[in-house]
């Protein structure tokens, strides 16, 4: 199957931090495109390795309106790995967010409204970015999966 089973919170795979990724190769680019058609199938805008039970630094953003986020902005898949947040805004928006590892819930989290990061593409390649709004929300909730931490930790 190309799609993948997602953990849910109590995996203990979801608490733990993730090891950044040293070799780019057939294994890796086969690990993303399932997690693209595991994230497309769930509805998502976006899925952390960790979700699909690998410990790797490796996550999918992948904004597109759909009936769970009929405002989201649409969006090339971004693959990123290895990422680092080299600034944030001190400027924080709340805003809704749901997880495809806790069915069913919504929980409102306040976050950086701009982000500048860094992270590798699928071939190595390191990139550089500033993202805003609800792109910047994805990362910084994929990147706290990456760092075995979840809504569930971050709700007031
Ligand atoms: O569980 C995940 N990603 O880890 N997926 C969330 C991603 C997300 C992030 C931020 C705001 C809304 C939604 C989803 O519902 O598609
Ligand atoms: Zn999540």
């Amino acid at each position: 199957a190309l799609t993948l089973p997602i953990a849910t919170t109590g995996e203990p795979i979801l608490t733990r931090v993730a090891k950044p990724v040293t070799e780019f190769n057939q294994q890796l680019v086969q690990l993303t495109q399932q997690m693209l058609s595991t994230l497309l199938a769930a509805k998502g805008v976006g899925i952390a390795a960790p979700q699909v039970h690998s410990n790797m630094a490796v996550f999918i953003m992948a904004s597109h309106p759909n009936e769970r986020y009929p405002d989201a902005p649409k969006m090339d898949p971004i693959v990123v790995i290895n990422p680092s947040i080299i600034e944030q805004s001190s400027q924080q928006v709340i805003g809704e967010e749901g997880c495809l590892s806790i069915p069913n819930t919504r929980i409102n989290i306040a976050r950086a409204d701009q982000i500048t990061v860094k992270y590798q593409t699928r071939y190595g390649q390191w990139q550089q970015q500033t993202l805003r709004g609800f792109v910047a929300r994805i990362f910084l909730h994929e990147y706290d999966h990456l760092q075995g931490i979840t809504l569930l930790e971050r709700e007031q």
